[in-house]
């Protein structure tokens, strides 16, 4: 799918195509059809991005706490999306041995509850080992860095999840 297919799209079938590129944000791609057309992959991304960087940071945080744990009650009850799903397989979160699942859990909990919303980072750039110790480091960081880093993360997410889908068939969602 190339970009003069996406800015002929009409904003149903945009947005479901493009409706979790920012897992369980449709609202974000349904803003950013306003801002068509876009003269590239990379100026969809940047109207994406904008739109979060212009979010007060309850908005970030709020997006943040859409997302699913890494290997969460979501992965365990078969309850993730789609694009999630495959994320966290990719980073081997779905065959995790009992030791790491249940360090990993810990550590989730230990994160939410300092910070208010869930640890959030790219699992398609990071192995199981990398993640486990960056939650166990991120764990020690200051709030607001936190929110930043994790939109940061959310951003290299929706990146991935655009790419794959103007690479693929992505017409076939509709
Ligand atoms: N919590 C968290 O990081 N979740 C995610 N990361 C990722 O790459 N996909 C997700 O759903």
């Amino acid at each position: 799918m190339d970009i003069t297919a996406v800015n002929a799209l009409p904003y149903e079938d945009f947005v479901n195509i493009f409706g979790n590129v920012v897992e369980k944000c449709p609202i974000i791609t349904a803003a950013v059809w306003s801002r068509r057309p876009f003269v590239s992959l990379n100026a969809l991304e940047a109207a994406i991005t904008e739109f979060i960087d212009n979010l007060p940071e309850s908005g970030k945080e709020g997006i943040l706490r859409c997302h699913p744990d890494l290997a969460g009650r979501d992965l365990q009850s078969g309850t993730l999306t789609r694009e999630s799903r495959e994320e966290q397989a990719r980073a081997g979160m779905d065959t995790l041995s009992s030791g790491e699942a249940s360090r990993m859990a810990r550590l989730n909990e230990e994160y939410k509850t300092r910070f208010g919303f869930p640890f959030v980072i790219c699992a398609r750039m990071n192995d199981k080992a990398n993640i486990l110790r960056q939650l166990t480091e991120r764990c020690g960081n200051e709030r607001a860095l936190e929110r930043e880093r994790g939109i940061e993360e959310v951003k290299k997410i929706c990146r991935l999840r655009l790419q794959g889908l103007m690479l693929c068939d992505a017409p076939n969602k509709l």
